[in-house]
């Protein structure tokens, strides 16, 4: 794991965008199309203001959120929603987007599309105080499913304390992913990191199953 410490939360959002729009760019020298999954929740918002202005040929990016609440697209609490509102705009809009939010075809279906834009080449994770990532939370009785080698792309988890149940990305597709930043803030979240990484144990902290090779971008700010 390795950790960069920003000075703010400007600072932070500015350069992990730059990172990611140059990891974009080279994937896309060869390759037709790109997948780049980016969380929800309250922290990335300021990244995707930033990412939606690089100069990137969105067209052949697909994106997808690392996990979805299972609430309409207009929700306030919804991952998709605050990535059409926050990164899907301007020349960014011609991005392919790939939901999780299961359709007529049900979750085989889900799985399906997920399935075809795999592996990813970019993955941002953000994490909970809890350490969850994705929505891969400690507790929740399909952990464990969701954790196994051979776990669909993605799965309904149902969080405990959360007002809904959730789709996620599972340990497989995040394990898989080519490239793989995490997005922190807070002394407390900085906490949580460091004793996930002591644990070592994606069952208790499931934020360890990613620590081995991710880059860790934190500043005290929130
Ligand atoms: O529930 C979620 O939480 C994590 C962290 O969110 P934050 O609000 O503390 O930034 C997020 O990465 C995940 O995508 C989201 O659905």
């Amino acid at each position: 794991m390795k950790l960069i410490e920003y000075a703010d939360t400007e600072m932070m959002m500015i350069d992990l965008a730059n990172t990611l729009a140059g990891e974009i760019n080279a994937a896309l020298t060869h390759e037709d199309r790109v997948s780049v999954a980016l969380p929800g929740g309250r922290t990335p918002g300021p990244l995707y203001d930033d990412l939606c202005g690089t100069s990137l040929d969105w067209d052949r990016v697909r994106i997808l959120p690392t996990d979805e609440r299972l609430v309409g697209p207009d929700h306030p609490r919804s991952n998709e929603g605050m990535l059409r509102a926050r990164l899907l705009t301007g020349a960014a809009a011609q991005a392919r987007f790939v939901g999780l939010r299961p359709g007529a075809d049900g979750m085989a279906g889900l799985a399906d599309r997920v399935a075809r834009a795999l592996p990813l080449n970019v993955l941002v994770l953000g994490m909970g105080e809890d350490m969850h990532t994705a929505s891969l939370f400690p507790g929740a009785p399909e952990l464990e499913s969701a954790l196994a080698p051979d776990a669909p792309p993605v799965m309904q988890i149902t969080p405990p304390d959360q007002p809904e149940p959730r789709i996620t990305l599972t340990a497989p597709v995040l394990r898989a992913a080519l490239s793989t930043h995490i997005l922190i803030t807070g002394a407390a979240k900085r906490a949580a990191l460091e004793r996930a990484a002591a644990l070592a144990d994606p069952q208790r902290a499931p934020i360890a199953l990613v620590l081995k090779g991710a880059t860790v971008h934190w500043t005290e700010e929130e």
